[in-house]
């Protein structure tokens, strides 16, 4: 694919999320150039907190102003619970950020997972593919959908969205959205978009903060491992970023970039 994944790195989330808030804006203004939306996909975990303190903060200038009404989110991984479930990652998106979006202000398209169909994760996982066949044009002319920018966290195990290290959903060529049944963090049942669906965005996002990633990130910068990670920094190659704080970090040799704001 070409070129490295970049990796950026601050003292503490603090400095983190300024420019966070700037990578992704330039991502939005590039999304709407492209095709006047700006779609996106979330993880759980602690991204939404961060994504929180980078996003509700007031434009600083014109050129910051996060328009949310362009947004359309989707989740890149979500688990088969009801929307109002404490493991829910929409649940979680909601309380930390959707929220609290000023009242009266516009509003993002959110597409969570139709939870009448929480008993077959199969169709569950099906339900949500047409989801997106639906927002990226119809399957037979669009092999792959193109998001914008996925903002995905990064497990101490080296998975992301629901993609496991050693799972055979890491072969999974044709699903836009799969579902899995044993995965390895509770709940076992969710949907997760596959890889080629996450390398083929135009830009994919970690966010990785705590010295409880230290061990992983290694692995994932310097040996690989096919951890599912290293994977998608090897599809996205230089499409892919890391915004992550020192402790994370802390012995990793691969080079760090300085974003310009
Ligand atoms: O549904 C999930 O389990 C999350 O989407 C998951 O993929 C998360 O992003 C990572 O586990 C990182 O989590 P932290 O950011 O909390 O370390």
């Amino acid at each position: 694919m070409g070129g490295q994944a970049n990796l950026y790195s601050f003292p503490a989330v603090d400095a983190l999320a300024p420019v966070l808030r700037a990578y992704i804006i330039q991502c939005q203004t590039a999304g709407i150039h492209r095709h006047g939306i700006f779609k996106v996909a979330v993880s759980g975990g602690s991204l939404p907190k961060t994504l929180a303190q980078a996003l509700l903060t007031p434009p600083a200038s014109e050129d910051d102003v996060v328009h949310w009404d362009k947004w359309e989110i989707f989740f890149a991984d979500e688990r088969a619970v009801p929307l109002d479930h404490a493991d829910s990652n929409y649940a979680l998106l909601k309380a930390e950020l959707l929220d609290k979006l000023p009242a009266g202000a516009a509003q993002p398209v959110v597409h969570p997972i139709d939870t009448s169909l929480l008993d077959d994760t199969q169709e569950l996982a099906d339900n949500y593919e047409q989801e997106l066949v639906k927002s990226f044009a119809s399957r037979d002319s669009v092999k792959l959908p193109i998001f914008d920018l996925l903002l995905l966290g990064c497990g101490p195990d080296g998975h992301t969205c629901s993609l496991f290290p050693g799972h055979e959903l890491l072969r999974e060529t044709s699903a836009w959205v799969a579902p899995i049944e044993d995965s390895p963090k509770p709940p076992p049942k969710r949907v997760t978009l596959t890889l080629p669906v996450v390398t083929h965005a135009v830009r994919v996002a970690f966010v990785a903060t705590g010295g409880g990633k230290k061990e992983v990130m290694k692995e994932i910068f310097e040996a690989g491992n096919g951890l599912p990670c290293a994977l998608v920094n090897e599809g996205a190659g230089e499409r892919c970023s890391w915004f992550v704080d020192d402790a994370a970090v802390e012995g990793v040799t691969y080079p760090r970039r300085a974003f310009n704001l």
